[in-house]
């Protein structure tokens, strides 16, 4: 079938239509024409594949990696940088609209410096071929486990790595874990900051020889090795943690403010453009009494916006990072934040019976807010909201809730997941005066 592709959809597919219903079509590109078999029929939508171009958009390129169709993690490789964040925008307006009734204003997106070698961070699965260990990924909706040769997006010492260690791996003839006995390696994870690299195996019950670690700490960078112990299927990558050499925490350092963090601890995985998004927080803060930073991590907003309030406490459910956010607070001297292991949202429900508290930041998973949250919020007397988000269906069904008693002020999209369909947006939102 032949048909002109009409939209974006917000995992970076193109939307056509067929006999009044949307097909969704992975590849294709808005105003394309394209030739297309339909795969299946999911009752409201159905899935097709493109099976040939017949008019080519201006936004197509060559897509720099090779495996990034089974892959499915940069879904928008095959499309230009430029085209890529005005997609990003419109599906932010257009979710905006279509869940919180917004249809103002949106601020340009905040371009990524570097939309390739961005990321500092990988938490990838071991897979096995030929008795060589190989590191891979899970194809989209599929049990099929698609070997990686190189990363396009981790940055270029973190790839560097990944690949040293896979041949010292094998050097010592390591397998990959076997769930009936327990034993080898699961995943590799890796950290990269400020160009020292922080490894974790994740493993099986396994002793890591001497000989294997020797190896690994000569390699350029690397300055923290961990182990993960873990024979459950639950899909938590951590389990049972062993310090095994070199630093216990990594360190990294943005603008004038020093972090430090443990393996459980969350930080933002494109660590140039954190900067920016913190910036534009910072920038929107008001001058406040009391704020409440609530799913603080390791306490870098709070950090970042230090000097904007008198007193500011942070919330996170994560005890290694809230420890690493205390420490981080000493580390900068900042007498005025404090941090504190809980629920976000019965965290906030007891703050504001106990103090006056006049600004709020927020930084949820991808699920957003939950109920406590939207309710305890809507409750209070907080006036400002700054709301960080990196899944614009959540921001805008939670604002769909808020605005009863809160204004969306502004919304700034930022590009932290280049190649990919995903957006971080904030948005500052001001209690409505009654
Ligand atoms: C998107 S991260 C934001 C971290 C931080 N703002 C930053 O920029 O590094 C979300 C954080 O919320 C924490 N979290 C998840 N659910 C939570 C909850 N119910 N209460 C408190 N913290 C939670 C996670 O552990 C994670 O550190």
């Amino acid at each position: 079938m032949k048909t002109k592709v009409k939209k974006w959809g917000i995992n970076g597919e193109g939307i056509a239509f067929h006999e009044g219903k949307p097909v969704f079509i992975e590849n294709a590109i808005p105003n394309e024409v394209i030739e297309f078999d339909i795969k299946s029929d999911e009752g409201t939508y159905l899935v097709g594949e493109l099976t040939r171009l017949v008019e080519q958009s201006s936004k197509r390129r060559y897509p720099l990696c090779p495996i990034w169709k089974e892959c499915g993690g940069c879904a928008l490789m095959h499309v230009k940088y430029p085209a890529q964040c005005k997609m990003k925008e419109g599906n932010l307006k257009e979710t905006l609209i279509k869940y919180a009734d917004y249809n103002g204003r949106i601020l340009p997106i905040l371009k990524n410096p570097e939309p390739l070698s961005y990321r500092n961070s990988c938490k990838l699965p071991f897979g096995e071929e030929y008795g060589e260990l190989y590191t891979g990924m899970y194809e989209r909706d599929t049990n099929h486990f698609q070997k990686m040769e190189r990363c396009y997006v981790h940055s270029k010492l973190l790839e560097q790595t990944r690949q040293e260690v896979l041949k010292i791996m094998n050097e010592h003839h390591l397998k990959m874990y076997d769930d009936k006995k327990k034993t080898g390696y699961r995943t590799l994870v890796m950290k990269e900051f400020d160009s020292k690299i922080q490894i974790i195996f994740v493993t099986g019950k396994e002793d890591l020889s001497e000989e294997f670690i020797h190896d690994v700490t000569q390699l350029e960078g690397v300055v923290s090795i961990w182990q993960s112990v873990k024979t459950e299927t639950k899909r938590e990558v951590f389990g049972d943690m062993r310090f095994i050499w070199g630093e216990e925490k990594m360190h990294l350092r943005l603008e004038d403010i020093q972090l430090s963090l443990l393996p459980r601890s969350f930080f933002q995985l494109n660590t140039k453009q954190s900067v920016n998004l913190y910036n534009v927080v910072k920038d929107w803060m008001p001058r406040s009494k009391t704020t409440v930073e609530a799913y603080s991590g390791i306490g870098a907003i709070s950090l970042f916006v230090k000097d904007k309030a008198q007193e500011i406490i942070g919330v996170e459910s994560i005890q290694d990072a809230v420890d690493n956010a205390n420490e981080n607070a000493m580390l900068n001297h900042a007498d005025n934040v404090s941090f504190i292991c809980e629920d976000a949202g019965s965290a906030l429900a007891h703050l504001v019976q106990e103090k006056e508290v006049d600004t709020l930041i927020v930084d949820p998973p991808r699920s957003g807010l939950d109920d406590t949250m939207k309710e305890t919020i809507l409750k209070s007397k907080i006036k400002t909201m700054i709301y960080v988000s990196c899944n614009p269906a959540t921001l805008a069904k939670d604002l769909g809730v808020l605005k009863k008693e809160y204004r969306i002020v502004k919304i700034q999209p930022v590009d932290m997941f280049s190649q990919t369909p995903h957006v971080e947006t904030v948005c500052l939102m001001s209690r409505k005066q009654k």
